[in-house]
């Protein structure tokens, strides 16, 4: 399975092409909605989104809520658009009146990107930086995440740090913690860390400045197998950081006790195998569920960690690319925290990966055939 996204932050629409995706899997349009509305939110989000009210329009590849196995393209539109087809626009001249962006903010594409491009208008790289691109890659994941759920595979996600603050207290059940997570603005599962968490980000707004933080994404469900260690790019626990990495703004991702892992004795690192009479278990998951960078059955479990906002109300000093004098970087309308929405984005890419692993393991181009090959191997894995 594989995607193309394209489409500017300010531009008529962002779309994405979804290739390799089986037959007759059931995709509800709300789900889509659902995933997209959730990754809109999150206390600390800028004006943008009270201008956005994102939805999915599916051009190719669903009939009557079933996929039909060919390319499926899906599409969102920008509302902003209306306020920026002039600034925008594909062709014709450039306004008399544009500004353009000649002061890179530090910690964003727009150094580089104008560098590396030839652009003067820092614009022409911010548009496609933008993690507004991020709706596409949330849009193909609620997809992934209906085949999924399907074979009762679950993905949730929490913040558990923002700023200097942690999380301490943590609900037993995945349900709970989803259920807690969804309800609070910040997306944090312990209502504590929450009120201080949205008491950093109300500080940063004041200081003009920004706020990062890391979210964690579980994984319940996968069969053992996913995955393989047979060759470099076939190691999930390599792909599922990829993903993650891919996002914007995301500087670092551990799996299991991840950093943690590194500072103990092997005993206190790895986990016991045991068996309940029908099945392999453990005693307790410091690998976060992928060994060899195969599932071994536990959750999975990930951590991304995201850098602060780059632009700053408050600039740190850049320079302006037309004339070299040192100014302050631009300021672009922005979020102060975006690290809820990401974890929301974190959800989705994971659900994508996990899918595209198990439609490798289980390869068909209908749900039909998949379950078929699903149903033999959980067969086979019970006689082990
Ligand atoms: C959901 C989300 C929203 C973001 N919103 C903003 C924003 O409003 N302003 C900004 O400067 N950066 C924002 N960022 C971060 C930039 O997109 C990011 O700093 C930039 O693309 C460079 O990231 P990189 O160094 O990881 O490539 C956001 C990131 C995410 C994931
Ligand atoms: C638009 C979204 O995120 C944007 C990500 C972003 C950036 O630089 O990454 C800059 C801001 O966009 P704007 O300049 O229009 O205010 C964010 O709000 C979105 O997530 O929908």
């Amino acid at each position: 399975m594989r995607y193309l996204s394209a489409g500017e932050s300010h531009g008529p629409a962002l779309t994405v092409v979804i290739d390799g995706f089986p037959s007759n899997v059931t995709i509800r349009k709300e789900k889509i909605d659902e995933q997209l509305r959730r990754r809109q939110q999150g206390y600390g989000r800028g004006y943008r989104q009270q201008i956005e009210s994102d939805e999915v329009q599916v051009t190719s590849g669903i009939r009557f809520g079933k996929t039909l196995g060919t390319p499926i393209t899906l599409v969102v539109q920008n509302r902003d658009f209306k306020n920026w087809s002039e600034k925008m626009a594909p062709f014709g001249d450039k306004p008399e009146n544009l500004r353009e962006i000649y002061r890179p903010r530090p910690g964003h594409a727009d150094l580089a990107g104008a560098i590396k491009y030839d652009h003067e208008d820092i614009r022409n790289v911010l548009e496609r930086a933008s993690a507004r691109n991020t709706a596409t890659l949330v849009a193909a994941g609620a997809l992934a995440r209906q085949l999924l759920e399907h074979f009762g595979i679950q993905v949730a996600a929490h913040v558990v740090e923002l700023c200097d603050v942690k999380a301490a207290q943590f609900p037993d059940t995945l349900e709970e913690l989803e259920a807690r997570a969804n309800a609070s603005p910040v997306r944090c599962a312990d209502e504590a860390a929450a009120e201080q968490m949205m008491a950093r980000i109300d500080e940063a707004k004041a200081a003009g400045d920004t706020v990062g933080g890391i979210f964690e994404v579980i994984v319940r469900g996968c069969p053992i197998g996913l995955g393989s260690y047979a060759q470099p790019d076939r190691k999930l626990d390599g792909r599922l950081a990829a993903a993650l990495m891919s996002i914007q703004a995301i500087k670092g991702v551990e799996i299991g006790l991840g950093f943690e892992a590194a500072r103990r004795m092997g005993s206190k690192v790895h986990d016991p195998i045991l068996y309940s009479g029908t099945r392999y278990v453990r005693s307790h998951n410091g690998a976060g569920g992928l060994e060899g960078g195969v599932t071994n059955g536990e959750d999975i479990v990930i951590r991304a960690a995201m850098k602060p906002i780059s632009t700053l109300y408050n600039p740190l000093p850049s320079v302006n690319m037309k004339t070299k004098e040192v100014e302050p970087a631009a300021i672009e309308r922005s979020d102060i925290c975006a690290l809820p929405a990401a974890s929301v984005v974190g959800e989705n890419v994971v659900a994508w990966v996990i899918a595209d692993a198990f439609l490798e393991k289980f390869a068909g181009d209908s749900l039909e055939q998949i379950e078929d090959a699903f149903q033999a191997y959980q067969a086979r894995v019970s006689q082990r």
